[in-house]
């Protein structure tokens, strides 16, 4: 138990944690798996999009020289389904049926679409007038050869699996996901689908952060639990710190007789902090063992989600060559916040458009640290600096949570 802390900033936390030298490592993987990696390398077009002319529309192609006097009959010579390419040569008279998508002949200057057309035999179509454009797409009139398709560090969402596709790119370099290993420590913790015993309570913060760190492109991969015991946490801490790329821990960071987290802090290879100027999660900690950084998130539940999203989140994106993904503007607030506080808090709430749609942000349910009922609502969380208390429609500084 450590009642006597150094007292620092939110700032400062965050810099001491950045000041911690983090491995990246990269791999090569499937595209079919690739979806939130970040990308390791930039990727560029072997090849131009479209490759061929490419038709825009269901209809017959005709030459340039015919592109006149209309309306007037044509002669089908074949059909052209997208995939297919016309072995004959076309001349002057002729057309040929044409689906979107499908590879234009050379000769072909123009697509008439099958709206202004009326077929009169197998072998004979009308064309009654022609059109402005030429429903044709050039070669590479959306990708060059050697255009840059993807830089290194983007996430990789729906859009970008797409793209790599359409360029037949089947295996891409990423970065590796930081493998998270997530102790929830508290003798008072239950797993979900146990009995409730008096009491003691159900654990949501281990599986909040597994959650948090999934939605975050981190790899969990243990989440245990342990009793209030000083050597079994050591023990575990030990283990946990060998085997992963970070560690995050909560409850026990507090002043109790069974908080044990400031201690292993103590014990560790490296101090960082266990005492911030901020609400919630003031006693959080971090501490770096055998090279792995630890966080020990408080364990009231919505300090463990507020600290995650300030401090390993951040964290998170560096193993991946990146950086935090909150965005922090300025907003204003829609109702009064009038409990001024010694520290700085960092209140979850929502943004949302007000009748003149300009953004606002809201207080979202209990602004308590002890409260979980608005995890799942919130999308930014607002400061409230020290001693102040703000008036309905002033600006406060508001960061945006990614994936909301
Ligand atoms: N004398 C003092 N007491 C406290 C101080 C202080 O400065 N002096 N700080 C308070 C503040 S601020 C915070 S934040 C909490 C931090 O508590 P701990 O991180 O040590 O967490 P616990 O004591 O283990 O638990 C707090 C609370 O959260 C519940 N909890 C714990 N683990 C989980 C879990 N996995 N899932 C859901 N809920 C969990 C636990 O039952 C407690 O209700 O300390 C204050 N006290
Ligand atoms: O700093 Mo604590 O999370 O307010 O209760």
């Amino acid at each position: 138990m450590y009642l006597n802390r150094d007292i620092i900033t939110l700032e400062e936390a965050q810099g001491l944690l950045q000041g911690v030298n983090l491995q990246t490592k990269t791999k090569k993987i499937s595209t079919a798996e690739a979806l939130f990696y970040v990308l390791a390398e930039d990727v560029y077009a072997t090849f131009p999009i479209p490759a061929f002319r490419r038709s825009g529309y269901d209809g017959y192609g005709i030459l340039n020289e015919d592109d006149h006097s209309f309306p007037r009959e044509f002669e089908i010579i074949d059909n052209i389904g997208a995939g297919s390419v016309l072995e004959k040569k076309m001349s002057s008279g002729q057309a040929v049926r044409i689906m979107t998508g499908a590879k234009v002949p050379d000769e072909v200057g123009k697509v008439i679409m099958l709206e202004v057309t009326e077929k009169l035999s197998d072998d004979k179509v009308l064309i009654k007038e022609s059109m402005k454009n030429s429903n044709i797409s050039s070669i590479g009139e959306e990708f060059l050869k050697g255009d840059l398709l993807l830089s290194s560090g983007t996430r990789l969402n729906a859009g970008a699996i797409s793209l790599l596709n359409a360029f037949g790119i089947a295996e891409i370099l990423v970065y590796q996901k930081p493998k998270v290993g997530i102790l929830a420590t508290g003798s008072e913790l239950l797993k979900a689908g146990e009995p409730y015993v008096e009491g003691k309570i159900y654990n949501s913060n281990g599986p909040l952060l597994e959650a948090l760190v999934r939605e975050n492109g981190g790899l969990v991969v243990t989440l245990d639990n342990v009793k209030d015991e000083l050597q079994d946490t050591l023990a575990i801490l030990n283990d946990l710190t060998s085997q992963c790329d970070l560690v995050l821990t909560t409850g026990g960071v507090s002043v109790g007789d069974f908080d044990f987290m400031a201690e292993a802090a103590k014990a560790a290879d490296q101090f960082l902090f266990n005492k911030l100027s901020m609400r919630p999660g003031s006693p959080t900690t971090a501490f770096v063992h055998k090279g792995t950084p630890v966080i020990a998130l408080s364990g009231n539940p919505g300090a463990c989600f507020t600290g995650f999203y300030l401090f390993v989140e951040p964290t998170l994106q560096r193993f991946v060559g990146g950086k935090s993904r909150l965005k922090q503007v300025k907003l204003p607030l829609v109702h009064d916040y009038d409990k001024p506080n010694n520290f700085d808090k960092y209140l979850r709430a929502t943004v949302n458009f007000d009748h003149d749609s300009r953004l606002t942000v809201s207080q979202i349910g209990s602004d308590k640290s002890s409260a979980l009922g608005n995890l799942h609502s919130t999308t930014a969380f607002f400061k409230v600096p020290h001693d102040s208390s703000i008036h309905k429609g002033e600006e406060v500084e508001v960061w945006l949570l990614p994936y909301k």
